[in-house]
């Protein structure tokens, strides 16, 4: 378990559990979905794994226009609740995205606007859910919740912890240089999240979105920037990146996972 990190029950702060309580219906989670390909895939295995673990709470799918009738009618046939939103994109710049379809996962911002939620966790479509998360839902407001993530993938070569090697799951191994200044701040994968839709915090993300030149991480690298502030980070039981397996085994518990993330090569095969 990286440092710094609060285990299950610490991290809410009422230190209640969540209870199986159709009355909370401000609550659900949500996925994203573009394009005709194969992540609808994705979304219907997330869909199934919420139902497995007995989720309280619906599934929202926030879908790009260019998601094919097709694919809605399965979506519903899951009992997903489907919203389409409009794409987002980011002002105009020459830049490398570490994966170029990246540029769409701007449109995940949408879902901030999706006022009828009170508390919402996001979830990408290259994700499963293992075991009952609803009790992430209780985390104390005001917050944003994620899992820390790691730097250590040529999907990072662009960015000076790459360079030197460090990561912030290991900051003893390889420490931050006194020469580069202080270390950068914790940074969470944004393929999992707790967080509070708000017109107010929507308006405000599109606004600062405007004068953001777009980085590697697209939207990523933007939300972390944005909840700098307010980013408290989650066990990364909630969001296995695989890589942690092989870069840092020595903080997974692997019997405690509760959520796989398939990213980087391993989602390709999705493709
Ligand atoms: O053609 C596509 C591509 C992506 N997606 C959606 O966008 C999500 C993000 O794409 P990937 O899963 O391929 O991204 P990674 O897991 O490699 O990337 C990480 O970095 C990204 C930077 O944009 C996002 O922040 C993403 O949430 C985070 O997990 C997918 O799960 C899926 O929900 C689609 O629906 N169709
Ligand atoms: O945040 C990134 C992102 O999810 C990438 O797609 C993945 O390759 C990296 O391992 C991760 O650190």
């Amino acid at each position: 378990m990286a440092p710094g990190v609060p285990i299950d029950g610490n991290i809410l702060g009422t230190g209640k559990v969540s209870t199986v309580n159709t009355g909370y219906s401000k609550r659900a989670y949500v996925t994203f979905l573009a394009g005709n390909g194969d992540y609808v895939k994705g979304v219907v295995g997330l869909a199934k794994g919420l139902r497995k673990v007995r989720s309280a709470y619906p599934l929202v799918v926030a879908i790009l226009p260019d998601v094919p009738e097709e694919h809605r009618e399965i979506l519903r046939s899951q009992g997903c609740i489907v919203r389409e939103i409009e794409p987002i994109y980011p002002p105009e710049n020459q830049i490398q995205f570490a994966m170029a379809y990246y540029v769409i996962n701007y449109s995940k911002l949408r879902i901030w606007n999706f006022e009828e939620y009170s508390k919402m966790i996001y979830l990408d479509a290259d994700i499963q859910v293992f075991e009952n998360i609803d009790h992430l839902f209780d985390t104390q407001d005001g917050y944003f919740y994620a899992v820390m993530d790691c730097f250590c993938e040529k999907t990072w070569s662009h960015s000076p912890q790459f360079s030197i090697g460090y990561c912030q799951q290991c900051p003893e191994k390889i420490t931050w240089p006194a020469e580069m200044g202080s270390p950068p701040p914790l940074y969470f994968n944004a393929g999992m999240f707790v967080f509070e839709p708000s017109r107010l915090t929507y308006e405000s993300l599109l606004g600062r979105l405007q004068i953001t030149p777009p980085t590697p991480f697209a939207e990523q690298d933007f939300l972390n920037m944005f909840f700098q502030k307010t980013y408290k980070p989650i066990p990364l039981l909630y969001n296995l990146v695989l890589a942690m397996l092989w870069r840092h085994p020595e903080n997974v518990e692997v019997e405690k996972v509760k959520v796989v993330h398939y990213c980087a090569a391993v989602s390709s095969l999705l493709l």
